[in-house]
């Protein structure tokens, strides 16, 4: 028998920027989460325990903030692709490098109906993020992008039925063609390429998700996953799949006749767990090839 080194990775994980642009009286603010992890020929600094390949975690932790000041903070993913390529010319041993962002949203406080100067408050729906690698440099560079949204929770309070399924002598679930649908969306959506106009193409599946998610009627969660990831790569020639992780946060109607009170689906319970957990990817049939697009996404390996 012998011991080898498996696969392996490390680098700064959190690092919390906060950047503030103060050109003129009215700033901007930006709020992000950057985790970095390098790969490659590291063996020797886990097996011998020399560290002359390594990187230090804390040099990546100074280069995510001085890159926030000097290269300013444009889309997440320019940002974090931006950082990949720096981590692996630097470092002779890394042949990939993986960045992941995710962006707080904050909004102007309102005061006397006009949006504040230099005070915010958090808010938004759901928070933007992406995950880029790289792998190798100059001719050799291949990079891939994965962006999406999390925490995106949605419902619709009607449209929704759940029947006609599989039964046996478990089953105690009754059938239904009038519930609530509700979830906390994540969805991931791999890129063809990286000359995208970042920003837009965010806003724009954003808003394809939530107009799906209303239109659809539903015969269950995963149909309306299917239909709205559908969408996205329809309307969306610079997507190549699409992939969800849906909770389905059940809604239980409460039996309010010991009280004598009818509840025609107006009172529900919101139960938090257990939740049924749905996962779909859609996908192109010609899509390329995802190479280390999906390496290390959370909740998607
Ligand atoms: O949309 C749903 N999909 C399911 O697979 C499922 N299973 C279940 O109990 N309720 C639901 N709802």
């Amino acid at each position: 028998m012998s011991i080898v080194l498996g696969s392996n990775q490390y680098g700064k994980s959190e690092n919390r920027v906060f950047r503030v642009y103060r050109d003129t009286a009215r700033h901007e603010i930006r709020d992000l989460n950057v985790s970095s992890a390098l790969r490659g020929r590291f063996d020797d600094a886990h097996v011998t325990g020399d560290q002359s390949a390594v990187l230090p975690t804390d040099t990546q932790k100074n280069t995510i903030f001085a890159f926030a000041k000097q290269h300013g903070v444009g889309a997440i993913e320019d940002f974090a692709l931006a950082l990949a390529d720096h981590f692996i010319n630097q470092t002779p041993a890394a042949e990939g490098a993986r960045v992941e962002v995710e962006e707080y949203h904050w909004d102007r406080i309102q005061v006397d109906g006009t949006g504040h100067d230099h005070s915010f408050v958090r808010g938004g729906s759901g928070t933007r993020n992406t995950v880029v690698n790289v792998d190798g440099s100059g001719s050799d560079r291949r990079a891939h992008v994965v962006s999406g949204i999390s925490d995106l929770t949605i419902a619709k309070t009607t449209g929704s039925e759940f029947q006609g399924f599989l039964t046996d002598e478990y089953t105690t679930l009754p059938e239904t063609d009038d519930r609530i649908l509700a979830t906390a969306l994540v969805a991931r959506w791999r890129y063809d390429g990286t000359d995208i106009a970042w920003d837009k193409s965010f806003d724009d599946i954003k808003a394809t998700l939530l107009q799906r998610f209303a239109e659809i009627h539903s015969h269950a969660l995963q149909e309306s996953l299917y239909g709205m990831g559908a969408t996205v790569l329809e309307q969306h020639p610079e997507v190549a799949e699409i992939r969800f992780s849906a909770p389905n946060k059940h809604h239980f109607l409460v039996d309010l006749s010991p009280f004598g009170t009818e509840n025609p689906g107006e009172v529900f319970i919101a139960a938090d767990r257990p939740y049924g957990l749905i996962e779909t990817t859609v996908t192109r049939d010609d899509a390329t090839d995802p190479g280390s697009a999906w390496h290390a996404v959370p909740g998607f390996c």
